[in-house]
């Protein structure tokens, strides 16, 4: 019998990829879903290929973040990504085991459940490659699928590219009017709604150091992206307008106006009531003239500074309960 039309190709038992993912923090102040920094913080994926005969369909192992909190089966978010994935490039696994070794805090805003995707994505793609597949990923087909998977593709295309990056989204159907506005927020969440996402690496100032900051307590980022108001005053739509685009010059030829480029109006105030704390220490970090800003959906605090923390900044953020780390600013996904 002949092979049926567009059968995918089979991966061979015993091939194998890994693949290092880096964290990232989101928004950077005023670029709401669109600024991102990816940070040397690095998840470790390795994904085999198995006889599932002998070793089962799938089997997850995963040490470190989130080790005890994470589901071991379908619902993994890097199995998810993984098998996207090689569905989109027409490949089939017979039986997966996957090694997780997690080193980005789940739920503080450093972008683990994107670099999980991206981790999927990036193993799919090269073990395509390795079995010489007929269709590969580019690069904006990565940030493509991974800002797909996420929702949005400021941590995504960070830890799909590095450095810095600005990302966009292109909505595929007309955006609906309400109230006189066009409503984006509804457009993006309509499911028939696909969109086209984008996003260029911008190659930050080497003076700028980040500093995360993240405290114990977690924080779902879909649960406070519920806390943003379908529409905003114009005023502050307008003022976002200029710190985000600040923040470019900012992140590459002038550091010296951190502190400006990284206000926000549009995001951080709505949900200061769910990270009392973390609000409470962007304005302490602030007044003392540090760039700070909430790390993407927040808990975590980062700041951006040309000079080093002073100690006493840092010392009573540990007082505060935070755990105070120098990041430096990362490549995109490898593999190893
Ligand atoms: N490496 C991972 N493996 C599996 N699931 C993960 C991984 N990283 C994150 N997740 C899932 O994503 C959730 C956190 O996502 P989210 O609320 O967007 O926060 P974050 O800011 O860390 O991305 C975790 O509770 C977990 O379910
Ligand atoms: N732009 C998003 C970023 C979410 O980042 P995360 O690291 O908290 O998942 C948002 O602000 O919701």
């Amino acid at each position: 019998m002949s092979p049926a039309v567009n059968a995918p190709l089979v991966l061979p038992v015993g091939l194998s990829a890994t693949v290092t993912v880096p964290a990232s923090s989101a928004n950077l102040g005023p670029g709401f879903d669109t600024l991102g920094l990816a940070l040397a913080l690095f998840d470790d994926v390795t994904v085999e290929i198995v006889d599932p005969e002998v070793d089962g369909d799938l089997t997850i192992s995963v040490t470190g973040e989130g080790a005890d909190e994470v589901p071991t089966d379908d619902r993994h978010l890097v199995v998810v990504a993984l098998r996207r994935t090689l569905a989109h490039l027409g490949v089939a696994a017979p039986g997966l085991r996957l090694t997780c070794v997690n080193r980005i805090p789940h739920s503080r805003g450093l972008g683990s459940s994107a670099a999980a995707a991206v981790a999927g994505i990036a193993a799919a793609a090269a073990l395509a490659a390795d079995a010489d597949a007929p269709r590969g990923l580019t690069t904006d087909e990565m940030v493509q699928l991974a800002s797909e998977f996420e929702g949005h593709p400021d941590n995504a295309s960070a830890s799909v590219l590095g450095g810095a990056v600005v990302s966009w989204t292109v909505p595929a159907v007309p955006v609906p009017d309400v109230a006189g506005y066009r409503d984006h927020a509804a457009a993006s969440a309509a499911p028939s709604a696909p969109l086209h996402y984008g996003a260029r690496r911008v190659d930050v100032h080497p003076d700028i150091r980040a500093y995360a900051f993240v405290p114990d307590v977690q924080s779902s980022t879909s649960v406070t992206r519920g806390m943003l108001p379908r529409l905003v005053p114009h005023a502050d739509a307008a003022f976002n307008a200029s710190r985000a685009a600040l923040m470019v010059l900012a992140l590459t030829v002038h550091p010296d106006l951190l502190l400006d480029a990284t206000e926000d109006r549009l995001h951080q105030r709505y949900r200061a009531a769910s990270m009392k704390e973390s609000s409470a220490l962007v304005e302490r970090l602030r007044a003392a003239g540090v760039a700070a800003a909430i790390s993407g959906a927040g808990p975590t605090v980062l700041a951006l500074t040309p000079q080093v923390l002073p100690t006493r900044l840092a010392d009573a953020a540990i007082e505060a309960g935070f755990t105070v780390r120098e990041l430096p600013i990362a490549d995109g996904v490898v593999r190893g």
